[in-house]
């Protein structure tokens, strides 16, 4: 019976997963091909022990022991596979109602592919890793692209064909997505990102001659698409630094870490399967994410976060980052990010004034100045001879004086203002952004949408060759293009929207002050 759930759950998910091509596909790219792809995954991962069970070996009847037989599926005791459109797309979603600090899945340790495990399985690795200078990482982006050219050869191929054949983090950006952004702050970390990437590549192409790779997992492509699977789908292990690939763990969607991590670990021993002595509970009150490798019991375990109701999806903390952050490591930004930051430049003799860090000098999702930029502002607003008397009040986060006040708020103002002014506008942005939600059918339907609507339309149609006349299918690349675009269009949205909140926070303080 779960076997039909989980295929009609995958025929709403259905997208086929082509374009890089890395994974042999095992039955095409129609959403037939990924249903059986995604029911071996699932019979391969069940073979694995891996399980949602509340109970730790133990079955449905409540009873335990080695004798009983494996279960019928992986999922289905607590969560099953699903599609959430407009919250990361394939994810898991609650089969029964959940209860905060619930065990809710285990993948034991036999199932966690690390480098360590495709070494072992590899003489040839084997034999060529201890031989190179490589990072962890770097090690783990070999390793890796030499399962995947294995095939159906591979162990892990059935895992291995539910990896996203693209990806959208900032190393895949091409200068023309990079610029869209607009933000120097912005484009400096996707330059970066690239350069540090094609480092990595280059630095590991001895080893991957060595071993013999085919050029197609030589190229450049196929490195970023291996460590931006590493970047965007590996978990913590203590042991390497790259991390560890958790079949099913990886298909928890993000959501940023709120309250409920600050009150984790106040559930009850009346929570069946959740930890329940002092030192674990301990332990999950200090992390910041909701699974964690368990050495007693040698599994990777997940746990509920928050109190779910049956049918709601299931996410996971990966950590806290700003949407730049997440955009660079995950390729996806949230619409409602509380950690999400944003920098506008500050003079330069500010930090000689303070010892905040740069980074903490931010204005905040709801557009407020930081603790540590308002403190820095209002010292450094203050005339020098002055600065010493009042710096006890600046750094307890109090205001210096009315006078004072108003000239920090209306330096931000005009901060703001300034840097909005260089940028397009957020009206501009959006309804750029609504022509590119029409999905397009072909390459004429692409220029006849975008062609004279703005210098950058321009440049997209250009950089994609679709200014060209004779194109009639929309290119692949053109299409990954797009909805690259469209990050970063959303991005600088939600950039500039903080600082318009900051001009309207500032000056609702400017008139509330007596
Ligand atoms: C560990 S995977 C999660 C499962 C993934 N949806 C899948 O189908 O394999 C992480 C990736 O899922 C997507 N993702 C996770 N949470 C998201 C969210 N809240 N919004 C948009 N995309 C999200 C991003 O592409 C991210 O890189």
């Amino acid at each position: 019976m779960y076997a039909s759930l989980l295929l009609a759950n995958v025929g709403i998910h259905g997208c086929p997963r082509e374009g890089f091509g890395l994974v042999v596909p095992a039955g095409g790219t129609t959403e037939m091909g990924e249903a059986v792809k995604l029911e071996n995954f699932m019979e391969w991962a069940t073979a694995l022990g891996i399980s949602d069970s509340p109970f730790i070996n133990v079955d449905e009847d409540g009873l335990q022991g080695p004798n009983h037989p494996q279960p019928s599926s992986c999922l289905g005791k607590s969560l099953s596979i699903s599609n959430f459109p407009n919250a990361g797309g394939r994810g898991l979603c609650a089969v029964r109602d959940l209860q905060k600090g619930q065990l809710i899945l285990r993948v034991p340790k036999s199932a966690l592919m690390t480098s360590q495990t495709l070494i072992l399985n590899d003489h040839r690795l084997s034999i060529s890793v201890p031989k190179c200078s490589l990072s962890s990482t770097q090690i783990l982006t070999v390793a890796l692209l030499n399962e995947v050219a294995k095939g159906k050869r591979s162990w892990w191929h059935p895992y291995l064909t539910q990896f996203p054949s693209n990806y959208d983090i900032l190393s895949s950006f091409d200068q023309f997505e990079i610029q869209a952004l607009q933000l120097d702050d912005a484009t400096w970390a996707a330059e970066k990102a690239l350069e540090k990437a094609k480092m990595e590549w280059k630095s590991a192409t001895t080893i991957m001659e060595e071993l013999k790779f085919k050029p197609h997992y030589m190229s450049f492509k196929a490195w970023i698409w291996a460590s931006a699977s590493i970047s965007s789908r590996t978990m913590h292990i203590p042991w390497d630094a790259a991390g560890c690939f958790c079949p099913v763990g990886d298909l928890f969607n993000y959501a940023a870490p709120g309250e409920e991590q600050v009150l984790i670990g106040d559930f009850t021993a009346a929570d069946t399967g959740a930890r329940l002595d002092g030192e674990q509970s301990d332990a999950q009150s200090l992390r910041l994410t909701d699974g964690v490798f368990e050495e007693e019991s040698a599994a990777y375990c997940f746990y509920a976060r928050r109190n779910y109701r049956k049918g709601e999806q299931v996410l996971l903390s990966y950590g806290t980052y700003t949407n730049l952050e997440l955009l660079e490591h995950y390729g996806f930004i949230l619409d409602e990010n509380p950690n999400d930051k944003s920098y506008i430049p500050l003079p330069p003799d500010l930090h000689s004034l303070c010892s905040w860090p740069g980074d903490s000098l931010y204005i905040q999702q709801n557009g407020k100045p930081s603790f540590a930029l308002l403190s820095a502002m209002r010292l450094w607003t203050t005339p020098t001879h002055l600065q010493k008397s009042v710096r006890h009040l600046a750094y307890s986060g109090s205001p210096v004086s009315t006078v004072n006040e108003i000239i920090v708020m209306e330096w931000l103002v005009k901060e703001c203002r300034l840097v909005l002014k260089s940028l397009t506008s957020i009206e501009e942005d959006k309804s750029l952004l609504s022509v590119m939600d029409k999905e397009f059918e072909s390459a004429m339907e692409a220029k006849s949408a975008l062609l004279g609507l703005t210098d950058e339309t321009y440049a997209f149609l250009k950089n994609n060759g679709l200014l060209n006349d004779e194109i009639i299918d929309l290119p692949r690349k053109a299409i990954r293009s797009l909805d690259k675009w469209k990050l970063a269009i959303r991005w600088r949205v939600k950039y500039k929207m903080m600082l318009c909140d900051c001009i309207s926070y500032c000056t609702r303080v400017i008139n509330d002050l007596p």
